[in-house]
């Protein structure tokens, strides 16, 4: 029988790249990446590499910075960050097929938030992560698979992957139906070792990896501190608490249903242990930051529905200054 989505490709092979990349290819599957620079002469010379709770793994992958040397895909995930996915739209056109199921592995809000469902907003780009609306014409349901992964991760060379904590990943249909495609793409997840879900409101999981990200991420930026200290520092604990009750006001404004007690949810945030968010990961090595789509995005979306999120405004500003002023020397 034939494997299901026989062609994967992978955009972005950067922490999370790497991850999926290893695992699925440790799993049998033949693996694509569209990769540049010093990570495609890493991955051509030693195949991806992967440290995690499971041990060492390492896998040789086809690699390419020329999407048209991959040709379409049945499946691609995108994983990079998501402010460089405008400008990786023309060189992911030769892998997308038809009929390629298209999968965003992205933090933030997603440029689909408002496409597949119903409501006021409905069909509506977001414009802090989408200027003038090119992902949403060009990239859009039936096409495409939501996915909120619930990773830590950090590449600490080119091609490499290490990550401490268990891999988690949720995916929907935008418009929130079950599908015979989705419970295959669940499946194939499974079947590489990471713990996959298939839900049928998708928006739930984003929401409460959006709070994780708000909660989270900025902060780390300002202060240098370790998912473990954001979560347990008694100096962190009220402004963390601010930007906590901040995502979750949003997050019921528009009809999420996010399961999540307060206690409960820094504890799991401090058991993390001492890793970095990808944003201080980024800030570390003076690359841009993920801001418009964990940041200005959340901010737009409170906007339309006239909501204030003054805690959130400000650690998203004094990031931003802190990204703008430069690395910690
Ligand atoms: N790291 C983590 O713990 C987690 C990250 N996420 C999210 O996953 C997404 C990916 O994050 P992460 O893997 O950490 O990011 P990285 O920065 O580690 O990786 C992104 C990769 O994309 C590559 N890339 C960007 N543009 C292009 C392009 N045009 N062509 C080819 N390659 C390109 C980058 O290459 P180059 O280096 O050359 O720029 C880089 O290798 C983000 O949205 C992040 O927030 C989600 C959960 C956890
Ligand atoms: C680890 C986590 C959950 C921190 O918010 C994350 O998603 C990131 O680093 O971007």
């Amino acid at each position: 029988m034939e494997a299901s989505f026989p062609r994967i490709g992978i955009a972005g092979a950067g922490a999370i790249g790497c991850t999926l990349a290893a695992r699925l290819a440790c799993s049998g599957r033949a693996v694509s990446l569209l990769a540049r620079g010093a990570t495609l002469e890493a991955l051509r010379r030693d195949g991806v590499r992967l440290t995690d709770r499971q041990g060492s793994h390492c896998a040789r992958v086809t690699a390419s910075d020329r999407g048209a040397e991959l040709g379409a895909q049945d499946l691609l995930f995108l994983c990079t960050k998501s402010h460089d996915l405008p400008a990786l739209l023309p060189s992911i056109e030769p892998l997308l097929g038809a009929d390629t199921l298209v999968v965003p592995v992205i933090n933030g809000v997603p440029w689909w938030y408002f496409l597949g469902e119903r409501g006021r907003f409905a069909g509506q780009h977001v414009e802090a992560v989408d200027p003038g609306g090119r992902l949403a014409a060009r990239l859009a349901p039936p096409q495409l698979i939501g996915c909120v992964a619930f990773i830590t991760v950090e590449s600490p060379a080119p091609g490499v992957a290490v990550t401490s904590n268990p891999l988690r990943m949720v995916f929907g249909e935008p418009d929130n139906r079950p599908s015979e495609r989705l419970e295959r793409l669940r499946a194939l997840i499974e079947a590489a070792g990471i713990e996959a879900r298939a839900s049928e409101r998708i928006r739930d999981a984003l929401w409460t990896k959006l709070i994780a990200n708000l909660t989270s991420n900025p902060l780390s930026v300002i202060s240098g501190a370790t998912l473990e200290e954001v979560y347990s520092s008694p100096d962190l604990h009220e402004l963390v608490c601010d930007l906590l009750h901040e995502g979750l006001l949003l997050a019921a404004a528009y009809g999420a249903r996010v399961e999540l007690d307060p206690p409960g949810f820094l504890a799991r945030g401090a058991a993390m242990g001492a890793v970095r968010t990808s944003m201080l990961q980024d800030h570390a090595r003076g690359r841009p930051l993920e801001l418009a789509a964990i940041g200005d995005a959340v901010l737009e979306l409170a906007a339309r529905l006239d909501i204030a999120l003054p805690r959130s405004r400000e650690i998203i500003a004094l990031a931003r200054f802190c990204s703008r002023r430069g690395r910690p020397r």
